[in-house]
């Protein structure tokens, strides 16, 4: 065979039902498509006004209507934009996927700033037959002596045209809804569906229901109230930051965000170069600590909603802020609501790491202590942006804060220089403060505070700072027995063996219990009869195999490194020490005791454990009085 070129052919019958049904994801974008070609029309029309080539007597006052009636089953768009004429329904309208904005941005890219149009791809207005079964468009021209033009389709290939009556400069475009519609008959989600998508565009929307029975007072005489627009045609985010104050910045959060605690702050982006970029990231307060942070960044293109969250602009650990972007620039496709992956939103989102990092940074420069006061809440942002994006970590590294034991806000360094000549390159921490308390409270007998540490996000914190400083060791407080707690030890090598043997029968015994590892120490303190420390590294194993569920694995490869320290100095130990020959009911006692106390206060006893613990408390009080 020849070898052949040529270009393919599409057949409208073909093409259009994949264009109604497959296009766009949701079917709530058509009343976006049609509220944005509305916008557009004038945008465009007041572009000619201000170019001397529309002349609009007076009439300026843009507005887009939105008119619901539930009887006729119909759903209308009113503009006083542009209007088209006859030609121009056929080239826009009957040519699908021929865009008028596009051609309208050509003709008039020389003629100043245009980047308001919103369309581009020439399909949009077609989104209607997702929920119509029939479409009208009634329009008439801004040009002088214009004719209307009606146009009319039931979403097969085939259209009417005729001549129209309109004599207002505009579009009404009415959609005849049908059973894909259904839901778009309710005046709640038409509202919401007009707040969700076009709650910044620039003109006001107007939003009624025509056949809604009139409300009215007691009297019986109807209540007339003031349209109110749906939208807020200049957002303040388009604002100049030095013209927005505190009180219009939270505002706009409990506006938009329609949550009513205050953010702790905020930062307002405005870029114009080298993309266009504008908008407002809030850090919001957690109410509690059980809160679950859950962010939300709705990202906008020229004042129309694109989506929430969207992943390739906003940086993943930004996601657990609050805020609007705009970006005009954004490389849409089709539906909008999908990027087209290519290395600009790549260049958008490091724009915004390197600004909230430059606010942080800001924020400790120009006042620690306010720094310190929002610490609680921001810091899961922080660490979890320095674990997700190594750019943000190298640029808040040196403002990274630890709470310590003592209430205290310091920097790792800060940390370090505090316990000078007690720990070498080590930072005790607490995962538990209240669990941990005897720990802690041994440690600070020896002037060593621990940092707090307790949120879900700080084991993987903990190893990702341990990586990018791998001279520092991070221990949790009852990981080992500090020297600094240990008193000088005149018992030789070979007697503390025994002794630890001897011991170790008598625990075996009373806890039936035969893999009990038992270490001997003189400690400082007399409080402390016996304590439960835990390798670092062997909690840090079973940690993992539980928070990835590897219950494959056999817990026996990594067997758990648990270690009873029992104070040789404490009377209790003392007496045991005196008496390991002996198998009475009280050296059982003593040891079982010593050993649930210490266990409680490592973490909680298993439940079985704690009633044979309160039974044996009970039959020890006994025994005083008797
Ligand atoms: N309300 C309107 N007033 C005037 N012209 C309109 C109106 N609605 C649509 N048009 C014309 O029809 C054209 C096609 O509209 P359509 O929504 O299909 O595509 P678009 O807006 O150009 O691009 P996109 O697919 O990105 O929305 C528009 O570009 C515009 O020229």
């Amino acid at each position: 065979m020849s070898k052949e070129k040529g270009s393919l052919s599409i057949h409208s019958e073909n093409i259009f039902p994949i264009i109604k049904k497959w296009l766009y994801s949701d079917h709530d974008i058509f009343i976006r498509e049609l509220i944005s070609n509305a916008c557009d029309a004038i945008t465009k029309v007041k572009r000619l006004s201000s170019l001397g080539e529309a002349h609009l007597g007076g009439k300026t006052d843009f507005q887009v209507k939105v008119i619901l009636d539930t009887t006729a089953r119909t759903l209308k768009f009113i503009d006083n934009g542009i209007g088209m004429t006859d030609e121009e329904v056929k080239k826009y309208i009957n040519q699908i996927a021929f865009s008028g904005a596009e051609d309208f941005l050509k003709t008039y890219k020389d003629k100043g700033d245009i980047d308001q149009i919103i369309g581009h791809f020439g399909l949009g207005f077609y989104s209607a037959f997702m929920v119509a079964d029939m479409v009208e468009i009634d329009t008439l021209s801004y040009r002088q002596g214009a004719q209307g033009v009606k146009w009319r389709c039931d979403g097969g290939t085939e259209f009417e045209m005729e001549e129209g009556s309109r004599t207002h400069r505009g579009t009404e475009i009415t959609l005849h809804l049908g059973p894909d519609g259904e839901t778009f008959l309710s005046e709640y989600t038409v509202r919401s569906t007009i707040e969700k998508y076009c709650s910044f565009m620039p003109y006001p929307i107007y939003f009624e229901v025509a056949d809604k029975e009139p409300e009215k007072d007691k009297d019986g005489n109807i209540i007339i109230t003031e349209p109110e627009a749906l939208n807020d045609v200049l957002p303040l985010y388009l604002k100049q930051p030095s013209a927005c104050t505190d009180e219009e910045y939270k505002e706009f959060y409990r506006k938009t965000f329609r949550d009513f605690q205050e953010p702790l702050f905020w930062i307002h982006l405005n870029m114009d170069y080298p993309f266009n970029l504008k908008g407002i990231l809030y850090f919001p307060k957690l109410n509690t600590e059980f809160d679950t942070i859950e962010g939300r960044i709705k990202l906008y293109n020229s004042q129309v909603f694109i989506a929430d969250n969207i992943k390739e602009v906003i940086p993943e650990f930004l996601l657990l802020l609050k805020g609007v972007i705009d970006c005009p620039d954004l490389p849409l496709n089709v539906s909008r609501s999908f990027l087209q992956n290519d290395g600009f939103t790549k260049k958008i989102s490091d724009y915004i790491t390197k600004k909230v990092a430059d606010k942080l940074n800001g924020l400790f420069k120009s006042g620690r202590e306010g720094f310190e006061k929002f610490w609680d809440d921001i810091s899961p942002f922080i660490k979890y942006g320095s674990i997700k994006d190594d750019k943000f970590y190298e640029k808040i590294e040196s403002i990274l804060l630890y709470k310590t034991t003592d209430e205290q806000y310091v920097t790792i360094e800060e940390y370090l220089e505090k316990h000078t000549g007690k720990l070498e390159k080590q930072v005790y921490y607490v995962s538990d403060p209240v669990q941990q308390a005897q720990y802690v409270s041994l440690l600070k007998a020896h002037g060593v505070e621990a940092v707090i540490l307790d949120h879900s996000i700080d084991s993987a914190f903990i190893s990702h700072i341990e990586m990018k400083k791998n001279d520092i060791r991070f221990k949790r407080v009852d990981s080992d027995i500090s020297e600094l707690m240990k008193e000088q030890d005149q018992t030789d090598e070979e007697t503390n063996k025994v002794e630890v043997e001897n011991v170790t029968k008598v625990f075996k015994k009373a806890l039936a219990k035969e893999d009990c590892k038992i270490q001997l120490e003189s400690l400082k303190s007399e409080d402390v009869a016996g304590m439960i420390i835990l390798s670092e590294d062997s909690r840090r194993m079973q940690e993992m195999m539980k928070r990835y569920n590897m219950g494959g694995f056999n817990p026996g490869m990594f067997p758990s490194e648990e270690t009873l320290v029992l104070n040789k100095k404490h009377p209790l130990i003392q007496y045991i020490l005196g008496h390991t020959n002996e198998e009475t009911e009280l050296l059982d006692l003593i040891a079982q005791q010593v050993y649930d106390l210490a266990v409680l206060s490592h973490k909680p006893l298993a439940p079985e454990a704690m009633a044979n613990f309160i039974k044996r408390s009970n039959e020890i009080m006994k025994k005083m009085i008797s």
